[in-house]
């Protein structure tokens, strides 16, 4: 069973609560200047990553308080209970194993008294021989040629994952073209298939339960416009593919289940990029590396299981996001990654993070006295830097960012690395230390400004500075570091549900969209006005029946 402690109630809370009215006397800037060690004491490495939290409002005693908590709120129980195949995800009933997706040592994992492992090796067999016979042509089509593009037809977990990864590592892929659709907006799927041959495509239907709306639309049209363009039923084996816990659902679609690739209900689908929802990643790059990617999340998983807090990553990122959530009320979050292939990691996050712990209600059935999950949002560096920059370093919301950084870039051309790599190093400096107003007086008079344009313009010219972020500075973007990034934030991730004492891998949230555009959807068949809802809905539709 997890923990179920009130972590307001605990004696750290309260100790943090005092240590707190401490701290914010002291700036990020004075912490340095009476610490030239606090780089060495505050960044991790794990393999090829450093970690560098020292650039947050925190001392030895925050982290050591932090840390207490954590203890207090059972975060090592949790981690066994989860790793042991507990069913943490008590509403929907079911154990939390996305680390038997990659559990590379094969040590047995029980779900109800069976090893699910050589399950997981079995799909993997499958996806390898799969990706290998796509890749080499020796799969064909239903008029004998090679497949040239995949459409993954998916949505949330069964897009989001492998979209990020296939962008993330783009250096790695091959010569397959990759498409994504996700939307049920037409658009989406129209604008694909206007780029893509029936005899020469394969389509991967990836979903989970095999019955969201959009994925079961997107669905039916790509097979519509299969058969409308030259296909024929018995040519669908060749050109669809499922990948599902729901062998029932995709064979009533009329895919051959052969052509099915399984995974099970203790996969979330916000943690199933790992499993057979992976099976674009491994198109897209070879089953190779997407076993490297595998192998880099294993190695955090063990680090995650095994070190103790004070040294364990994921959790001292959880504690300190912690601490700037419920301590220093930030309410967002800033993933910012200085590499334009990872351009879409945070996006990833949003539902990783926002999905997991975005809930009011505690293990107890208690509505929450408390924050919970932050907003997760973000855009490549250097880009933000001239969009929303400005809001983080002189709004007058604080904004706890993570600068994500490559030491060697996959495409080295002149100065670019060294440029982006400059910026990556002076936000988080000039987040930290700002910019005085002795400092932006000085600098208007060396411009010769006078007295009364110095009055004038200065007090725009200060940064406040004592921003706070975290650098993750990793040698390369490889499968393997990838693999070991995205597992770190699943964990701080799960470390964070448990302090709050919340059910981190259910989402009862996205139901009541769901069922009352399945209302709404019979509505719209015909032109009769509609008077069933509040005035403004019924306005709505009626306004969108006159005018489509
Ligand atoms: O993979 P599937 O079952 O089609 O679900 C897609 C997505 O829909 C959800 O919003 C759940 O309904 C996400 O949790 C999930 O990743």
């Amino acid at each position: 069973m997890l923990p179920n402690i009130d972590f307001t109630s605990t004696q750290s809370y309260k100790y943090l609560t005092d240590h707190y009215i401490d701290i914010v006397s002291k700036s990020l800037k004075e912490l340095f200047e009476t610490d030239n060690q606090r780089f060495e004491k505050f960044s991790l490495q794990f393999e090829d990553i450093l970690v560098d939290y020292s650039k947050n409002r925190v001392d030895e005693q925050t982290l050591a308080l932090l840390q207490q908590l954590a203890r207090e709120c059972g975060v090592n129980k949790a981690i066994e209970a989860m790793y042991s195949g507990e069913k943490i995800n008590v509403t929907e009933d079911r154990p939390v194993l996305h680390i038997a997706l990659r559990n590379r040592s094969n040590t047995p994992i029980l779900v109800d008294g069976k090893d699910v492992i050589p399950d997981v090796n079995r799909v993997l067999d499958h996806m390898k021989e799969f990706t290998e016979a796509i890749i080499s042509g020796s799969w064909t089509g239903y008029t004998g040629k090679a497949i040239t593009d995949v459409v993954n037809i998916g949505i949330g977990g069964s897009d989001l994952g492998p979209v990020m990864v296939t962008e993330a590592l783009k250096a790695y892929k091959n010569h397959l073209t990759m498409h994504f659709v996700s939307n049920v907006d037409g658009t989406h799927i129209v604008e694909t298939l206007k780029k893509v041959d029936p005899e020469t495509t394969l389509f991967l239907i990836a979903s989970k339960t095999f019955t969201t709306q959009e994925t079961m639309g997107n669905a039916h049209s790509a097979r519509d416009w299969f058969i409308k363009n030259g296909g024929k039923d018995e040519d669908v084996a060749k050109h669809f593919a499922a990948l599902s816990t729901n062998s029932e659902g995709v064979a009533k679609f009329g895919i051959d289940t052969k052509n099915m690739f399984e995974f099970w209900d203790w996969v979330g689908g916000r943690y199933s990029l790992w499993s057979a929802i992976g099976l674009s990643i491994s198109l897209s790059i070879g089953f190779d590396n997407f076993a490297a990617l595998l192998d880099g999340a294993h190695a955090m998983d063990n680090h995650f299981k095994d070190a103790p807090l004070e040294q364990n990553i994921p959790a001292i990122l959880a504690l300190i996001g912690i601490w700037h959530n419920n301590f220093f009320e930030a309410e967002t979050e800033a993933i910012l990654p200085y590499d334009q292939y990872m351009h879409r990691f945070a996006a990833y996050f949003q539902q990783g993070d926002m999905e997991s712990n975005g809930k009011h209600v505690d293990r107890n059935g208690k509505h929450v006295d408390y924050q919970t999950g932050p907003v997760i949002w973000g855009e490549p560096g250097t880009n933000g830097q001239h969009a929303f920059y400005q809001l983080i370093h002189q709004g007058t919301k604080l904004i706890p960012c993570d600068f994500i950084a490559p030491a060697q870039s996959h495409n080295p051309l002149g100065e670019h690395h060294n440029m982006l790599l400059s910026n990556f190093f002076a936000q988080t400096e000039a987040l930290m230390n700002g910019k005085s107003e002795e400092e932006v007086i000085a600098e208007l008079k060396k411009a010769g400004k006078s007295d009364e344009e110095i009055k004038k313009i200065a007090p725009f010219k200060i940064f406040e500075g004592n921003r706070p972020t975290n650098s993750i500075l990793v040698k390369k973007i490889t499968p393997r570091t990838l693999g070991s990034l995205i597992a770190m934030y699943e964990h701080k991730i799960f470390v964070q549900g448990i302090i709050w004492n919340i059910y981190s891998f259910d989402q009862w949230g996205v139901e009541l969209g769901k069922q009352l555009a399945g209302k709404i959807l019979p509505e719209l068949k015909d032109d009769a006005e509609v008077t069933s809802h509040d005035s403004s809905t019924n306005g709505l539709i009626n306004q969108y029946k006159a005018w489509r």
